[in-house]
């Protein structure tokens, strides 16, 4: 197995970023030292994932601070270049979150604010990796021992975490197990996260993998091809209603109909229980030129309105399991009846 992919470090000086817009072509570091660049990076998803923006929302805190002293912010410029922080992107809880966790410690100085950025960093490292062991147990007792066919959408490895990643964490560790025998890896439109970036990590793990149109998943569920669907969570509200990159919940309703399980990978930090359903989840709205163009190219008629939510949100009785780093729950109480084709 290849060196761990750090989608984020902390250099001294800087916040260190994998740019993930130009994998897999290119592998290319970012250095940010101002807040008007982080807010940039995570707009445009050269960071992105729910955990990975929970600990470069905290480390922006640190460049937030740095910058105020370089150019002598007052108080209330201070806290608003936090809050532009904390608000680039609305969906995953975590980006908000990584924010408000360093947030008290601002009164004591960077210096504070780093030492519990990086806690959180090697936190997320820790726990995604007991994701990984809790989620293949669970998948293993379930599903029997045996090399399995699973299923992921979007990209919730190790580029989308501190590091390890949560549903490929635990392909990762079913993999170490001889224990997967196939990943499909949906392209997820319209950035293509699985085809650039769970394509790509899988590649380095030596993992087996088809990448497969979106629009191709819910009937490689129903020919039977998959043995269980695993993805990650931008937020899980209080009821386990689960929002996660746009496409997700019709690959839940396809497991529910063929009677497979449909397993979301998440640490606690992502289950936001001031949320109480997915109808509070605020969900991402991007820009029309991500689906009405391709590589530079117009894709439909001058004119065309897109429609463009980032995200959907699976209702918790389609959720078969949560793996957190303490344990699986079992969301889900009873199952539609299989259908096949
Ligand atoms: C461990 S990452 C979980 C989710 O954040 C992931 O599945 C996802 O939807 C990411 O969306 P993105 O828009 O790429 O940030």
């Amino acid at each position: 197995m290849t060196a761990d992919i750090a989608p984020i470090a902390w250099t001294g000086d800087a916040l260190r970023l994998v740019d993930q817009t130009l994998l897999p072509a290119r592998l290319v570091h970012r250095d940010v030292t101002e807040v008007d660049d982080l807010v940039d990076a995570i707009r445009r998803l050269v960071v992105r994932g729910a955990p990975a923006l929970g600990v470069a929302g905290a480390l922006g805190v640190v460049l937030a601070l740095r910058q105020a002293e370089r150019e002598n912010w007052d108080a209330a410029t201070l806290d608003s270049a936090i809050s532009r922080i904390r608000e680039a992107r609305p969906t995953a809880v975590n980006l908000a979150s990584g924010v408000d966790r360093v947030r008290p410690f601002v009164k004591k100085g960077a210096e504070a604010v780093l030492t519990e950025a990086l806690a959180l960093l090697d936190e997320d490292i820790e726990g995604n990796r007991a994701i990984g062991r809790h989620g293949a147990d669970w998948l293993a007792a379930r599903l029997g021992d045996r090399p399995l066919r699973l299923l992921t959408h979007c990209n919730a490895g190790a580029l989308a975490t501190a590091g390890w990643g949560t549903a490929l964490g635990v392909v990762r560790e079913l993999h170490m197990r001889n224990r997967v025998e196939v990943v499909y890896a949906d392209e997820t439109r319209p950035l293509l996260q699985g085809s650039r970036l769970t394509a790509w990590e899988l590649e380095q793990l030596g993992v087996a993998y088809y990448v497969q149109p979106d629009g191709a998943a819910a009937s490689t569920i129903l020919r039977g091809h998959v043995d269980a669907a695993i993805v990650g969570a931008d937020r899980i509200a209080a009821n386990g209603d689960t929002a996660n990159k746009i496409g997700t919940v019709g690959i839940a309703l396809a497991c529910a109909a063929a009677g497979i399980p449909f397993v979301v990978a998440a640490p606690w930090s992502t289950i936001d229980p001031a949320t109480a359903d997915g109808t509070q989840i605020p969900i991402e709205q991007r820009d029309s030129a991500e689906v009405l163009s391709y590589a530079g190219d117009p894709v439909a008629p001058p004119g065309a309105r897109a429609h463009n939510p980032a995200f959907d949100v699976t209702p918790a009785r389609l959720v078969t399991a949560l793996a957190t780093e303490t344990g699986v729950l079992e969301v889900a109480a009873g199952r539609t009846p299989a259908l096949s084709l």
